[in-house]
């Protein structure tokens, strides 16, 4: 049988915009209060969907989020009808008029945790929503992330589904920011390694000082336990707390792995030699594992954050070697750009460094790696997915005009007041959810 990683790309949603609500994250930090431009983002993103589908990788697509999240802003006593609810946030709340717009269910590797059939005991593939507890404008995502995880993958002969863990910080869950897994292939058992930044239970754990840890360990444990993972193939590692206080919210923006290469910077880790060796030991595979190191002088975290070289994608192609989907804010950091050019040369896996432009993204802190779920699929399960979600030709021609139609090309603070707004963002999603066959998964649907 043969076997697929598919590559769920989230869809940026009408409303994206700069609000900095990211405390920790430096990008959206940095750029609250920016202009957006809503359509450029979603064909910068859909435009890295086709070129992966081209290059014979199974591309999926996964819908955003219905926003403004008329629900959440109910549930804290607005009232009245949808327009009067925004005008009503809009003068009292506007922070949380901000929230319950964020496009942020874009970044599709925090939906959920994935753990394919050839890991778990009962041979299904298990998705566990995450459930975001850091942040406010997240936390809201989990009730339709799971609905759309469902109208996806809605078999369950293959698929098992799991809510999100119980919300409040003490299993405070990131999804697969925080998950790797290293293979000979994608449909052999596979090393998962869990990645979080401090301890709910355990105070001897070190904790970051200066921003927040968003993943914590008990909440990767759960996980691990629901997917019924092998615990001799799994690992649960500590982020360095300090690469957390210099801007690494999650793992994903400090080491990416695909099959037998794991790409990391030596501060990723706390305490990187005994991690490494625990790997080695831990690996189920027969090929060699490649552990490339990125040192701190040829590479500094502030340069890893700022070009996000290590959000990259690592895919495997289909006529064998791996790619690296970068974003092109690494073109332009000459360090990065080098040690790209001599990674590429160098005896690894890795044979391709492609240059991908997601700046709207990328001002939020999200890039290549940020935006896609990954979900290992034999071809079997593959065939049980909602085809309609699943990349072609025809759809991307679809969606760019759906895009065009639908989306504003300059969104600014100011025009979440609009209670306009609110009506195109529906008016899109409505038509989108028919596109994807997702029933009706959106509240303002049911
Ligand atoms: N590394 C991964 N996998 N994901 C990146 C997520 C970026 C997202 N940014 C935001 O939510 C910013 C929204 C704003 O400020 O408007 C976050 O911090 O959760």
């Amino acid at each position: 049988m043969h076997f697929y990683e598919v590559n769920f790309d989230g869809l940026v949603g009408p409303s994206h915009n700069y609000a900095g609500l990211s405390f920790g994250n430096i990008a959206s930090q940095n750029n609250a209060n920016a202009i957006a431009n809503p359509k450029e983002a979603a064909l910068q993103g859909l435009r890295k969907m086709k070129s992966l589908h081209d290059s014979g990788l199974v591309q999926g697509v996964f819908a955003p989020h219905a926003r403004p999240d008329t629900r959440t802003l109910r549930a804290l006593g607005f009232c009245g009808t949808d327009q009067q609810l925004i005008s009503q946030a809009a003068q009292k709340a506007p922070h949380l008029l901000r929230a319950c717009y964020s496009a942020s269910s874009m970044w599709t590797a925090n939906a959920a945790t994935v753990s394919p059939s050839a890991d778990s005991q009962d041979k299904k593939v298990h998705f566990t929503t995450a459930n975001l507890a850091n942040k406010f404008h997240r936390a809201i995502e989990a009730p339709t992330t799971e609905r759309l995880l469902q109208a996806m993958f809605n078999n369950e002969q293959h698929f098992a589904h799991h809510p999100a863990l119980l919300s409040g910080q003490h299993f405070a869950d990131e999804g697969a920011a925080n998950h790797t897994r290293l293979c000979d292939s994608h449909g052999h058992q596979g090393l998962e390694i869990f990645v979080y930044g401090a301890s709910s239970f355990n105070p001897a754990i070190k904790k970051p000082a200066r921003y927040p840890a968003r993943q914590m360990l008990e909440a990767s444990q759960a996980i691990a336990h629901l997917h019924q993972l092998d615990t001799q193939h799994t690992l649960f590692l500590q982020q360095n707390p300090d690469v957390i206080d210099m801007g690494v919210f999650h793992n994903d923006v400090i080491a990416v792995g695909n099959e037998n290469v794991l790409l990391f910077h030596e501060m990723a880790y706390l305490n990187s030699q005994s991690a490494m060796a625990k790997i080695k030991a831990a690996y189920p595979g027969q090929r060699p594992l490649h552990l490339i190191e990125i040192k701190q002088d040829i590479i500094s975290v502030e340069d890893a954050v700022s070009s996000y070289l290590f959000n990259s994608q690592l895919v495997s192609l289909p006529e064998g070697g791996m790619a690296l989907i970068a974003p092109s804010e690494c073109q332009h950091n000459d360090k990065v750009a080098t040690y790209l050019a001599v990674l590429q040369q160098a005896d690894n896996p890795i044979s391709q460094i492609r240059y991908y432009d997601l700046k709207q993204s990328m001002q939020n802190g999200g890039g290549p790696a940020c935006l896609r779920l990954r979900v290992p699929l034999s071809s079997q399960e593959l065939g049980a997915v909602n085809q309609h979600c699943l990349m072609s030709e025809s759809l991307y021609q679809t969606l760019t005009l759906w895009v065009e139609k639908h989306y504003r090309d300059r969104l600014s603070d100011a025009d979440l007041a609009d209670p306009s707004l609110l009506l195109e963002c529906q008016t899109a999603l409505d038509t989108l959810s028919q596109l994807l066959n997702l029933g009706a998964v959106y509240d303002f649907q049911r």
